[in-house]
């Protein structure tokens, strides 16, 4: 298991947003976290990131409670969050440089990620240049490139069209490594079901369901995506 959450509280202020949450984060899953607006996805995201301190329970990473962010953990959202004056090549070798890797070495890292994500080529252009998708993928490279433990993303593909959603999608299946841990945050039923070993639904300030979605992942039992449904409160759906 990389990530514990033992009766984890998360509040601002004193308003709580989660209570009494408990799931084990096991090693090289892909865990989606779904739920309506303003159940608490990004804040539970943060909390593992180390961005936001828990209010009561514990947080565990590999056993030590998260202090606060580490690069084991990277996290991925959906702006933009590239250096718009660095190149492709130049964004992607950063978490690189952080981990002190020589120059001559990251910048061949960097250009075999941009080629696993489809981007051979385009090393040079800048952030300004690129597609929408084109911009995520890199961000993805980069993500990944860095050999996380675990990646965190918050609706990494939330403001882009439908088939570039799908590539994505697609891609980041293929690219993940089974040893990296994924937590990926999506209010995006179909996106769940499409990318989660399991899903996780948050409702009524806690855990409202945790669903395991056996493989293959692309034939979701019509089943599951009713438990999912109901589990986000969504209207019983027909299914024939
Ligand atoms: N910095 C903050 N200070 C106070 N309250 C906050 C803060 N950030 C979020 N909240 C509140 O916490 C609750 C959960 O927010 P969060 O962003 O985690 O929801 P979410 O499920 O990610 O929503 P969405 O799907 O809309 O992004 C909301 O009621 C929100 O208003």
């Amino acid at each position: 298991m990389t990530l514990l959450l033992d009766a984890v509280t998360l509040a601002y202020r004193d308003r709580p947003v989660l209570e009494g949450v408990d799931l084990e984060i096991r090693t090289g899953e892909i865990l989606v976290i779904a739920g309506a607006s303003g159940c608490g996805k990004s804040t539970l995201l943060r909390a593992l990131a180390g961005l936001l301190p828990v209010t009561s329970g514990r947080l565990l990473d590999r056993g030590e409670p998260v202090r606060g962010p580490s690069a084991d953990r990277a996290l991925m959202f959906q702006d933009d969050a590239l250096l718009p004056w660095r190149s492709a090549r130049r964004n992607v070798e950063l978490p690189l440089a952080i981990r002190g890797m020589p120059r001559a070495e990251r910048t061949s890292r960097a250009d075999e990620w941009l080629a696993r994500v489809g981007l051979a080529g385009l090393e040079l252009r800048l952030p300004r240049d690129l597609s929408g998708g084109q911009r995520q993928r890199v961000q993805l490279a980069r993500v990944l490139a860095g050999g996380p433990r675990a990646v965190l993303m918050d609706e990494p593909f939330g403001a882009l069209d439908p088939q570039t959603r799908r590539e994505m999608q697609r891609l980041l299946v293929e690219v993940w490594n089974a040893e990296t841990t994924v937590v990926f945050v999506t209010h995006d039923v179909e996106e769940a079901l499409t990318l989660g070993d399991r899903v996780a639904v948050l409702g009524g300030g806690g855990l409202a369901d945790l669903v395991e979605i056996p493989l293959p992942r692309t034939s979701a039992d019509p089943s599951l995506r009713a438990r999912v449904l109901t589990a986000l409160g969504a209207p019983a759906l027909e299914t024939t």
